[in-house]
C-alpha cells in the first residue's frame, strides 16, 4: 500500500563519500537576453539585459550559491560570447577547466525572453550550429565526473549528435565512479526534429538516472508510446522505479509538486507565494533548491519546500542564473512567507 511519507530521507551513500566536488553539471551554456521593458509584447521591447542561460548552468550556478562545491562539462563559442560565459563561471566559482572551447566557428545559443505578463512569457531562440550541441565525448572529463557527488544531465543535450553520446559517456563515468544521477527533463521542443526521436532519447537517458525532475507536460512528451491516459504522476514514476530511479519529481507549476520514492511514499510540500515578474527559471532554481537539500541530507519534504522558495525568489527576478539565491535568502523568503509578509500577484 503506498504511502504518504511525511519525514523521509532520501538516502544513497554515494552523497556521503569524501569527494572533491558536490555537483557537477553536463550540458548547455548560453546566454539570456532578458526584456528591460516588460508586460508588452516582443515586437514593443528596445533593451534586454544579458545573463548566462541554459538550464545545467542556471542549475550550477544556483548550486554554487547556495555554497557547493562545483564544476561543469560543456562547450562554447570561442567568440565574446563564450568569453563572458566563462568568466561568470570563474566568477561564481564553479571549475570550468572541463568546458572547452569549439574551433569550427560555431556560435553560442540565444534565447530572447519575451515578458508580456507574469504569466505569459516565451523565448525567441537564436540556436543555428550552437556550440554547447558540439561537446564531443572525448571532452568529457571522467576525472570531474568520478569526484561528484553528483551529476546533473539536462534534455536538450540529447538533442543531437555528438553532445548526445557526450552525456551518455558521462552517464557511464557516473555509474562507474558511483556518482549519484539527477536528470532534469527540461524539454525545449525547437531543440528536437521530431517527437519520436526525443521520447526514445528521453527513455533510453532516463533509464540510467536516480533522480527524475520534470512538469507533467515532460514526462506526458515521455509516455507517447505507452498507457497512462488520465496522466497519473503515480503511474509515470512507478515506471522508472523498475530501472535506476529512487526518486522522481514531477512538478506543477503554481500549484506545487509532488515526489515518489521507490518504496511507494508519496511527498508534498507547499509552494510560497511569490511577486512573480516571469515564470522562466522556476524549474532550474527548484531543481537547484532541492538537489542542495538531498545533498545535505535533508528530509523529501524539506528539500521540496527549499526548492520551492528558491524558484520563488528567481521569479521574481529578472534573471534566472544571476538571480539565484544564497542559503540565507531562502531561508528568509520561507521565514517572511510564514510571517505573512510576501503575497502572490497572480
Ligand atoms: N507562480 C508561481 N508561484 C509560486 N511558485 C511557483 C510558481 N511557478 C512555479 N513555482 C514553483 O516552481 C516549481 C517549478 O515550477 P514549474 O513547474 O513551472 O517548472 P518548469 O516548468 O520546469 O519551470 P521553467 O518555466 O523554468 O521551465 C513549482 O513546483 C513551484 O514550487
Ligand atoms: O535555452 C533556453 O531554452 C532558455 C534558457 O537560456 C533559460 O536560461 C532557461 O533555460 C530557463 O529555464
Amino acid at each position: 500500500m503506498p504511502t504518504q511519507g511525511r519525514r523521509k530521507r532520501w538516502e544513497s551513500s554515494s552523497l556521503t563519500r569524501l569527494k572533491k566536488t558536490d555537483f557537477a553539471a553536463i550540458g548547455r551554456l548560453c546566454i539570456d537576453l532578458n526584456a528591460n521593458e516588460i508586460n508588452r509584447p516582443m515586437e514593443e521591447t528596445l533593451t534586454f539585459t544579458k545573463y548566462v542561460g541554459g538550464s545545467p548552468a542556471n542549475i550550477c550556478i544556483g548550486m554554487s550559491r547556495l555554497g557547493l562545491a562545483t564544476g561543469f562539462i560543456g562547450k562554447v563559442a570561442d567568440d565574446q560570447m563564450g568569453r563572458f560565459i566563462a568568466q561568470y563561471l570563474a566568477k561564481e566559482g564553479i571549475d570550468a577547466s572541463s568546458v572547452s572551447i569549439d574551433r569550427t566557428g560555431a556560435t553560442t545559443g540565444l534565447a530572447f525572453t519575451e515578458i508580456k505578463s507574469p504569466t505569459d512569457c516565451s523565448i525567441l531562440m537564436y540556436r543555428d550550429n550552437a556550440a554547447d550541441l558540439l561537446l564531443a565525448p572525448d571532452e568529457v572529463s571522467e576525472a570531474l565526473v568520478a569526484d561528484a557527488k553528483m551529476l546533473l544531465i539536462s534534455g536538450t543535450a540529447l538533442a543531437a549528435s555528438p553532445s548526445r553520446e557526450a552525456v551518455f559517456l558521462a552517464l557511464d563515468y557516473a555509474k562507474r565512479h558511483g556518482a549519484v544521477i539527477a536528470f532534469d527533463l527540461d524539454y525545449r521542443p525547437y531543440t528536437w526534429r521530431s517527437e519520436q526521436e526525443t521520447a526514445v532519447y528521453y527513455n533510453l537517458a532516463a533509464e540510467k538516472c536516480d533522480i527524475i525532475l520534470g512538469t507533467r507536460e515532460e514526462f506526458d512528451m515521455m509516455e507517447r508510446f505507452e498507457r497512462n491516459p488520465e496522466r497519473d504522476d503515480r503511474v509515470t514514476a512507478s515506471k522508472w522505479f523498475a530501472y535506476s530511479a529512487q526518486l522522481v519529481v514531477i512538478k506543477h507549476g503554481k500549484e506545487g509538486s509532488v515526489a515518489y520514492t521507490k518504496d511507494g511514499a508519496s511527498h508534498t510540500a507547499r509552494s510560497f507565494p511569490a511577486k512573480v515578474v516571469k515564470t522562466f527559471g522556476a524549474g532550474d532554481s527548484y531543481a537547484a533548491g532541492f538537489l542542495y537539500g538531498l545533498l545535505q541530507g535533508w528530509e523529501v519534504e524539506r528539500c521540496m519546500e527549499f526548492g520551492s522558495a528558491a524558484a520563488c525568489i528567481v521569479i521574481s527576478s529578472h534573471s534566472c542564473s544571476d538571480a539565484m539565491p544564497t542559503t540565507g535568502a531562502v531561508h528568509d523568503y520561507i521565514e517572511r512567507c510564514n510571517r505573512g509578509e510576501i503575497t502572490a500577484n497572480s
